[in-house]
Parts: structure tokens; sequence; C-alpha cells
């Protein structure tokens, strides 16, 4: 190579480092750059998960904010030892009022505080892993699983769990408001495409299990939210009692509202409430033997007194059994006891109720109940066994006089209450007929089915559960009430039964001698 070809050669190289030094300075400068703007990007994106946070935490748990910000700005304005003064003054008031007004306190602050803290402390938190251990999550099928466990601690390992879950594509229904009463914890949630509110009755057991409660009550609050009902505390745990008889000076009119007279209490601590009369006043009672069928019987009647006693309720009973309703023998104007006997009376009662289509017809659609149209009221006991366990004619006549009843008798002022052991169609044929149902402790599973109707087993109605010692516990279901509802009949004492009659026929019986209309009548029919 000649001095020429040198010269160029090292140009070149000279020119080519040039550019690749050029080149470097400009590779470095948009890496730089480039680093930059990842730092401000991540720095912005965190920025803006703190911000979304804090605005969902100011709108979900305004409350729990407000009081972190007002408890900040005092110690920063006054010191913490003013603050500690307040706080233990407020502790010490709130403790001296629960002591002194328990019922008041839970009212008027308890709950509140309770449902803050519960939400806090037990729902915020475990839920989620609830309704994921329940079957109650829908899992993306699109994102694959990558469920990764700490096992350093529980602690550690929740929040493990939580985050692959999260990250897995696993929609949780968003837990929106906790309510908290004497008994009862109500958590709503919002459903999460794909679920229906029949998915939460399934795991209804579950949840109770989970919570570890006896009971969990599903209620659809709205097409997309449920509330989880959870029982603390039963209070149907010990006897109610029914109400008192009325003061018989006081009583100047009936007093009595007859479309929902006091039966007892609900499981909500709630008056417990049954028509006698209006849209589902026929009712089925079902429960086995000690179930406590007669304290639903009776305490309706005691609430009644008034206005039985004031004529403006007439009741007629049939006691195969002869002993029940005969206690209280005088309360019952027609009293049968044989399938005769029970002919006899629904005959009587079918008779009122010809006279008065015959009386009403075209004047009226309901007939005015009053003290000469009287609510007809039949208290029908252990229906099963005349209307299965006696003679076929009988029995037909029986059940042919009873349909007549149920299905003309709610406008001609006429209500029909039966009561049973085993709730099957074959022994009460007429089941359909009484719309409003009352199952106490039954025992089977299926028996449910048979008086509640398909699916109340599912929505929470497990009286086959029911503890022999919980007489007069039962679940209502049907006409107006939309969820089973677990309630306790008023307890009724032989006293007050004896009471009761001595009140309503005012010292003296005042029934119907149906025997001796039978005569007159076959007399009539021969002459
Ligand atoms: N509401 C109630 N609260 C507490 N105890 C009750 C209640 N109702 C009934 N009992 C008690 O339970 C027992 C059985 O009650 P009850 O006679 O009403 O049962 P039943 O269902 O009618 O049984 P059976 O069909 O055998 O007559 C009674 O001794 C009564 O003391």
């Amino acid at each position: 190579m000649n001095g020429f070809g040198l010269v160029a050669l090292c140009g070149g190289l000279a020119v080519v480092l040039w550019v690749l030094a050029k080149l470097g300075r400009a590779f470095a400068a948009i890496a730089e750059t480039l680093a930059a703007l990842a730092v401000i990007g991540v720095a912005l994106w965190a920025l803006l998960r703190a911000v979304g946070w804090i605005v969902r935490q100011l709108v979900t748990r305004w409350r729990s904010c407000l009081a972190v910000l007002a408890v900040t700005a005092w110690w920063h304005w006054w010191g913490w030892l003013s603050l500690a003064l307040v706080g233990g003054t407020l502790a010490l008031a709130t403790l001296v009022w629960h002591v002194v007004d328990a019922v008041g306190f839970d009212r008027w602050c308890g709950r509140w505080l309770r449902a803050w803290w519960l939400r806090w402390a037990v729902y915020g938190r475990k839920l989620p892993d609830w309704l994921h251990a329940c079957g109650l999550t829908i899992r993306d099928e699109a994102v694959p699983v990558d469920v990764t466990v700490n096992l350093v601690s529980r602690r550690r390992k929740r929040e493990a769990v939580a985050q692959a879950r999260q990250q897995s594509g696993v929609a949780v229904p968003a837990l929106l408001r906790v309510r908290s009463g004497p008994s009862w914890d109500e958590v709503q949630v919002r459903l999460v495409p794909g679920q229906k509110p029949e998915d939460f009755d399934d795991a209804a057991r579950a949840l109770a299990t989970a919570r570890r409660v006896t009971r969990v009550q599903v209620r659809e609050v709205s097409p997309d939210v449920v509330s989880l009902d959870f029982m603390r505390r039963d209070l149907l745990a010990t006897p109610v009692s029914c109400l008192p008889l009325p003061d018989l000076v006081a009583v100047d009119g009936t007093g009595v509202d007859l479309r929902g007279v006091y039966a007892g209490r609900t499981e909500y601590g709630k008056p417990w409430l049954l028509p006698l009369t209006g849209p589902g006043a026929h009712t089925l009672v079902a429960g086995a033997t000690g179930a406590g069928k007669n304290s639903v019987m009776w305490c309706p009647l005691v609430s009644a007194a008034s206005a039985i006693r004031a004529g403006v309720v007439r009741v007629s009973g049939i006691d195969p059994k002869g002993m029940e309703l005969a206690y209280g023998r005088g309360i019952f104007a027609r009293y049968g006891v044989s399938g005769k006997e029970a002919l006899d009376v629904l005959d009587a009662l079918i008779d009122v109720l010809e006279a008065r289509k015959r009386e009403f017809a075209g004047i009226t659609r309901d007939v005015p109940i009053s003290a000469e149209n009287p609510l007809e009221l039949l208290e029908f006991d252990e229906i099963g066994a005349l209307t299965k366990y006696t003679d076929r004619k009988t029995r037909e006549a029986i059940v042919e006089r009873l349909a007549i009843l149920t299905t003309q008798g709610r406008a001609l002022g006429f209500g029909v209450r039966g009561y049973v052991q085993e709730p099957t169609k074959d022994t009460v044929p007429v089941r359909e007929l009484l719309p409003r149902r009352i199952c106490l402790r039954v025992t089977s599973k299926t028996h449910v089915g048979m008086v509640l109707g398909d699916g109340a087993y599912e929505r929470g109605a497990w009286a086959n559960r029911i503890p022999e010692s919980a007489a007069g516990v039962g679940y209502a279901w049907g006409e107006g009430i939309r969820e089973p509802l677990r309630v306790r009949a008023g307890w009724v004492s032989d006293a007050t039964v004896k009471a009761l009659e001595n009140y309503v026929t005012n010292g003296g019986a005042q029934v119907i001698d149906l025997a001796r209309k039978r005569r007159e009548g076959n007399a009539r029919g021969t002459a």
C-alpha cells in the first residue's frame, strides 16, 4: 500500500469513528430521555392510582375519612392531650348511656358504630374470601389462573391469594353497604355479570358457616343487589308472650284490625301480624306433634278477643282430638269432634254463606264485616284426621264443603285455618286452597317444600332443623312475604285460654246448639 492509500484508510477510519461517536451520543440521549419518560410515567401512574384510591375512599368511606380528617385537624391545632381528653369523655359517656339505656343507645348510636366497625373489621376484609370460598365469584376463563401462595404468615397468605385472584380475572361481588340491627347484620353486595340472586340462596348455608352464625337470609334488594342478612343473635330463642286481654271496662268498640292481628314476633323483633280476613286469610299451619300449632291458633284469637266478644268475629271449631279446642269450648259458636259433627259445622257455615250470597249479590263485592255479618272463622285442628283418616263418604263430603268455603268465602267474610301434622296433598287435598302457609318444626326437608312451596328450603326456610325445644317457632311464607320469615307464635297458657273464654262469653258460654238446629231443621223438613 502506498502513502496515499494509507492516508485514505486512516481518514476513512476516522470518519467511521466520528460517526459512531455521534451515533453513540444520540443513542445515549434517546435512552436517557426514554428512562426519564419511564420514570415520569411510572410516577404519574402511581400518583393517578393514589388519587383514584383517595377519591374511592372519600366516596365509599366518607364517614371514616371525615373522622380521620377531624382527628388529624384536632391534633394539629389543639394537640393530643385535649384530643385524648375529649375522646375519653365521649367513650365514658357512651358506656354510661349503654349501661343506663341499652335499647335507646343501640337505636341512636350503637348500631351505627357496630355497622362501621363490622364493615372495617369483618365484612370488608373477609367477605370477598367467603364469597370466593362459597363459589360466589365469577372467573373469566380467558385469563389464565396464576395463584401464588405465600406461606410466611396467614395475613400475607390472604393478601397473596386476594392479589392472585384479582390478577387471574376473578370478579367478586362488591360490598355496598353494611347495616347492623340488634340481632341481624344486613350486608348488601352488587352481583357481578353472570350471577343471579338464586346463586346466593343456594350458598346460604355455606355463608352461614363461613360467618359462624346459624342463619343467613338472602333478600333481593334490586335486580343486581342482594342483601345477605346474617343473624348474630336469635331473638326467638325464648318464648314470646301473647297480648294481654283487653280491659273489660275500656273496650267500647272492638279496636281490632282483622287484616293483621298480633300472632307473635318475627325474627327481626317486629310483631308478627296474621290476617283473619281479606286476601290470604285462609291459612294452613303444619308442624310435627308438639311443634306448637295450637299457639298459632290461640294467639290471634286472644288478640281478636274484643272482636269475638262484640260478635264481629264468630269462631267455629272442629276438633277431631276433642281436647285442644274443648278447653276453650265457650269461645266457639259451633263446635264438632266427630266426622258427623264436623259436617254439621261445615253445613251451618255454608248456610250462612248462601244466605249472604242471596243478601249481597249485586249490592257489594265484599261483605262488610259487622256484628250483623260477622267474620266466620273456622279453626280446623288436625285437619288430616277428617280429610284422610276417616271413611270415604265423610272424607269426600268434608273436602267438598271445605273447598266451597275456601274458594267462595273470602269476599263473603269467611276465613278457614287448618292445622296438620303431615302436610302431604294426600292428607290435605284442599292444601292449595289455603294460600297462607306457616311451617313449624317438621320431620323432613320435603315437608318444607310441601307446606311453603318449591324453593322455600333453599331460600332459608329450614323448618326441619328447628329444635324440639323451640315450640311455636316456624317459617311464614306466601301473600305479601317475599322471603321466608322466621316467626315465633305467642305462647298462650291454659289460664289465658280460660280467661279468653270467660272474656268473650262474658262469663257464660254463648254457643249455637247445632244438634238442636238439626233436629228443628229435620222437623221442619218432615212437616
Ligand atoms: N309459642 C310457644 N312458645 C313456647 N312453648 C310453646 C309454644 N307453643 C306451644 N308450646 C309448648 O309446646 C308444647 C306443644 O304445643 P302444642 O300442643 O301447641 O303442639 P301441637 O303442634 O299442637 O302438637 P300436637 O299436634 O301433638 O297437638 C306445649 O306443651 C306447649 O307448652
